[in-house]
């Protein structure tokens, strides 16, 4: 079986909050007739240029025209070496290789007539545990709206949510006081997440004045790369430390530094299933603990991620893939299901990913290409419309 085709189609797509995540779809087509589905997830993140698609394509079909789909390590070994691990976790690089990966697993296990779980090692769970994103504080009056989506969401049965601080801490405080008497142990904060906005030491503060809550982890609590920060952090904090998995240099240096407790792996940031198979792996020999992280996926991208969480052995924290659930809609025919705040894995009896395009909705989502038109800063960092 040899790929013959390669096609790259732009969605952009709007979150609930206004806030427009562009992504890619990848079809590999191959001589056998079959077709691999993958997604190259929200490349609407700093930096703020623009991978240029046509360009993208004919660079795609140079490495990929003509090889054999299960070829996945040369195949990765390929894109590694045109689209390099650049040491910033929003690494464009990433998404596209994620992309392409995830493609090929969906062709190979569709030729074999088996789940792309049963591809990887098969299936240790069936569902995986996810919590509900509370975007970034700015102001008092967000509070109010972001206890009323945890009200939302509970009765649709998430009960575990992460909240992302750090630019408002009276703001972080009082939601998580709103929480904590509306809720009460009928919610869950998972972790309190910095995005690397600042460095360890107001992280540190910031943290000690919210710990009269109660949270699991926090997560990207010094700047990006501070890896003698993360772990200075990590012995001052009593809370168990994640960070994301961008590149497998910053993964070692963070093991070498013993700098958290948990890796944040997902593929869109580390390249793909391929890579995020070591970054758990590696996370296993170190004696840490792992958990999924995400982007904000649509379905394709989150089957993925489904799929890789099913078969991975050290799966021991609350994940975060719950962009289905974001976005006003999708580009499949069949979405990836949530229960009781559960990702469901699709099914042994849906070969490869499980997900089939649904063409009138990518029609209708379709943009030409990645151009950004006008978004600031801090609407990028906080997943936001606003623009005060
Ligand atoms: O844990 C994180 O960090 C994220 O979830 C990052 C977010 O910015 C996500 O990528 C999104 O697009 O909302
Ligand atoms: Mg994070
Ligand atoms: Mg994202």
């Amino acid at each position: 079986m040899k790929i013959s085709e390669i096609r790259l189609t732009v969605v952009g797509i709007p979150r609930s909050t206004g806030f427009v995540s562009k992504h890619v779809i990848v079809e590999l087509d191959t001589d056998e007739g079959l077709t691999g589905i993958g997604e190259m997830s929200d490349f609407s993140h700093l930096p703020h240029y623009a991978v240029d698609v046509f360009d993208l394509k004919h660079s795609l079909e140079d490495i990929l025209l003509g090889k054999n789909p299960f070829d996945i390590s040369l195949i990765n070994k390929e894109l590694t070496a045109n689209f390099p691990e650049a040491n910033f976790y929003y690494e464009k690089g990433n998404f596209i290789r994620n992309g392409v990966d995830a493609a090929l697993h969906d062709l190979c296990a569709k030729a074999l007539n088996i789940s792309v779980a049963d591809l990887i090692g098969g299936r240790i769970q069936e569902k995986i545990k996810v919590c509900f994103p509370i975007f970034r504080h700015r102001f008092m009056e967000e509070v109010e709206e972001n206890l009323a989506v945890v009200r939302t969401r509970l009765a649709q049965g998430f009960d575990t949510y992460r909240l992302y601080v750090g630019k408002n801490l009276d703001a972080d405080e009082a939601f998580l006081d709103g929480v904590k008497s509306e809720f009460g142990s009928k919610v869950t904060i998972k972790s309190l997440d910095f995005s690397h906005l600042l460095d360890w030491k107001s992280a540190l503060q910031a943290t000690k004045r919210l710990s009269k809550y109660e949270f699991q982890m926090v997560e990207s609590p010094a700047v990006q790369n501070d890896f003698d920060g993360l772990h200075h952090f990590r012995i001052k904090a009593d809370h168990p430390v994640s960070e994301h998995v961008w590149s497998f240099r910053q993964q070692y240096e963070m093991i070498r530094h013993d700098s958290v407790d948990i890796f944040n792996i997902s593929p869109i940031f580390i390249g793909g299933i391929t890579s995020a198979r070591k970054a758990a792996a590696a996370a296993e020999v170190a004696g840490k603990g792992c958990l999924m992280g995400t982007t904000q996926e649509l379905s394709i991208g989150t089957a993925a991620m489904a799929h890789l969480g099913s078969s991975l052995v050290n799966l021991n924290y609350t994940s975060d893939p719950t962009g289905p659930e974001l976005y006003i809609a999708d580009i499949v025919k069949n979405p990836v299901k949530y229960e009781n705040g559960y990702l469901l894995v699709p099914g042994r009896d849906r070969p490869g990913l499980g997900m089939e395009l649904d063409w009138n909705l990518i029609e209708q989502y379709r943009v030409k290409d990645l151009s950004w038109g006008q978004v600031s800063v801090h609407q990028l960092q906080d997943r936001t419309t606003q623009t005060k």
